[in-house]
């Protein structure tokens, strides 16, 4: 963490913001050599470097730019200041590449929005007086987003146009979908494009005009009166005037009742589900060590009382407990998952603190990443990314009802990364060496880009009351290759499709787990869960779902769902190996 000159690495930039704040209360703490030393108000450090930066509501002024200098920042919160300059332009070379929040709203800053951050997930921008356009905005991973109340013009495209018309309202002349579409200035105005009132942007286009603003109203006479025809007209206009009032006032009027409900509605909605978390925050309360939230890389941004303030939305309940999507007040998604107290009762904890720590260094493209958790007095609770495309079990379902959402090619990059998700997790550096324990669809999850990531790694190894109920079903399940080789009977096989329609994991167990109570998951058993979702993806796929299959295709993917499924632990294939049969048909 010493820079060159025997200095924290982070001081400069850190100092250089204090010097526009000299005598700001919330930096008073600022001071000493080493900003990781816990004192600092406002900021968090990852391994000796600071990691985020929090400092909403300080009454702060100055320039952003040089906490964006920090080389290993993760999350800026620096929301409801007077913050006054450009961003800087942010890239990979520029800024942090682990940028993941950058919340920078009700602020004075001006200059435009040139942001290129694969890693970005949060950006709030609103209320400033940021300009330009939005095409300087490169940000894949985007998952709350708002820059309203700006003077930004132009057109929204690409990706942007998937966030709400609340993201983008309030600016001078943005226009695009979710805005009225944008009209080409050349069209619009004719050779008048000098219109002093029009909102025309230097690219030629200019948000939509509503009808009334652009409508003419009478044209006075030469003799400076105003002639009988032109008179007619402006009666005309005057009482169709009046009648778009009065109808805009009856809709407005409709909308006001309308929302009011909705919002009421919402309300309630958001206050049932704040009663999840209601015991965390009488705890929170009551005892703030006690409901401590332990927080991992990316993570940084986590506060408990933001989690027991989000409203909450129930994703599903399965046998280890129910997930929830949060939505944090500043607009962070995440995805919670409160652990089922009679799967997970109080005591072994520390042996699952451990766990959980180990799980929290999971960092791959294929994995979902566990951001947070929280373990106090038997209550888990634990933040993952929020995954917005749902489960392979969604998708599976989706199909089986004549959808055609999973072609031959989704499936095979589904099963794909998910492979390489389980690999990771299996060779990553930790003794005893990681298992997953609960490999079925509805823990491969898909991210934005349709992209498969294994969840919950290791979680089952600490439920007490599943395993002992594992019926010896997976004789049964498990069918000779030659009927999954059978094109003509290219329908799931009937025990595959009981075990997915169950939704649990019992039908992807593997045989030895359901031999007693003291039967543990292994990598082996991981494997051969792995193999009966590939048999069920694979199989489960029909060729009038337009999928470009070869026959030499299917039939290497089933031998592989076969190998891993075999009866005995010890003539499974590894994941590694599983891989590399299978990259020849990726
Ligand atoms: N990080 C996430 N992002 C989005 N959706 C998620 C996330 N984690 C879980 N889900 C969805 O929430 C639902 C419930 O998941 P949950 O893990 O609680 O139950 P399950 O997987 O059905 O069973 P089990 O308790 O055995 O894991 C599932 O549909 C799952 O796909």
């Amino acid at each position: 963490e010493l820079g060159n000159g025997g200095h924290h690495q982070d001081l400069p930039a850190l100092l250089s913001f204090k010097s526009y704040n000299p005598n700001a209360a919330a930096l008073e703490t600022w001071a000493g050599p080493d900003p990781c030393s816990g004192t600092w108000f406002g900021v968090r450090c990852y391994r000796g470097r600071v990691a985020g930066v929090f400092l909403d509501s300080a009454s702060l002024g100055g320039a952003v730019a040089p906490l964006l200098g920090l080389g290993q920042l993760r999350a800026l919160a620096v929301r409801n200041n007077s913050l006054t300059g450009a961003l800087p332009p942010l890239d990979n070379s520029t800024a942090s590449p682990w940028l993941r929040h950058l919340l920078v709203s009700h602020n004075q800053l001006s200059g435009g929005l040139n942001i290129s951050l694969g890693a970005l997930l949060t950006l709030r921008a609103e209320h400033n007086g940021f300009q330009g356009g939005l095409e300087a905005l490169r940000v894949p991973m985007l998952r709350s987003f708002n820059v309203s109340g700006n003077r930004l013009a132009g057109e929204i495209s690409g990706d942007l146009a998937r966030f709400p018309s609340s993201a983008f309202g309030g600016n001078l002349a943005l226009c695009g979908h979710p805005l009225p579409k944008c009209v080409h200035a050349y069209s619009a105005l004719g050779s008048d494009t000098d219109s002093p009132s029009s909102n025309a942007t230097s690219n030629g286009i200019i948000a939509a005009q509503s009808p009334s603003s652009s409508a003419s109203v009478g044209v006075p006479s030469s003799n400076g009166g105003f002639s009988k025809a032109s008179l007619t007209a402006l009666m005309a206009t005057g009482i169709g005037n009046a009648v778009l009032v009065t109808v805009s006032l009856s809709i407005s009027v409709a909308m006001f009742v309308y929302v009011r409900r909705k919002l009421r509605s919402a309300a309630k909605d958001a206050s049932d589900a704040a009663l999840c978390f209601e015991d965390e925050e009488k705890r929170a309360r009551g005892d703030q060590k006690s409901a401590a939230l332990v927080c991992f890389e990316g993570g940084e941004e986590l506060r408990l009382e933001s989690l027991l303030k989000a409203s909450a939305e129930v994703l599903g309940k399965g046998v280890s407990g129910s997930t929830y999507k949060a939505v944090l007040e500043d607009g962070i998604l995440v995805a919670v998952k409160r652990l089922s107290a009679l799967q997970f009762p109080a005591g072994r904890s520390k042996a699952f603190d451990r766990h959980m720590r180990l799980v929290g260094r999971l960092r791959h493209r294929h994995v979902v990443s566990l951001r947070g958790y929280c373990n106090s007095n038997g209550e888990r609770l634990l933040v993952y990314d929020f995954l917005p495309n749902g489960s392979l079990q969604s998708l599976l379902q989706a199909t089986g009802r004549g959808a055609r959402s999973l072609d031959w090619a989704a499936r095979k990059s589904v099963l794909f990364g998910a492979a390489q998700g389980l690999n990771y997790i299996h060779t990553f550096p930790a003794r005893p060496a990681l298992v997953h324990a609960n490999v079925k669809p509805s823990n491969i999850l898909l991210d934005e880009r349709g992209g498969a990531c294994v969840s919950e790694c290791g979680l089952m190894r600490y439920a007490t009351n599943i395993q002992q109920s594992i019926p010896p079903h997976s004789q049964a399940a498990r069918c000779p290759p030659d009927l999954f080789l059978d094109r003509a009977a290219a329908t799931t096989p009937a025990p595959l499709v009981a075990a997915a329609a169950s939704g649990g994991w019992h039908g992807y167990a593997a045989p030895e787990l359901a031999s007693g109570a003291g039967a543990r998951a292994t990598q082996e058993s991981d494997v051969y869960s792995f193999g009966m979702v590939l048999l069920e993806v694979v199989t489960g796929h029909k060729a009038a779902d337009g999928g470009e299959e070869t026959g030499d295709e299917t039939m290497g993917l089933v031998r592989i769902g076969m190998l891993c499924t075999a009866e005995a632990p010890e003539e499974r294939p590894t994941m590694v190996q599983v891989l590399a049969m299978m990259s020849e048909f990726m």
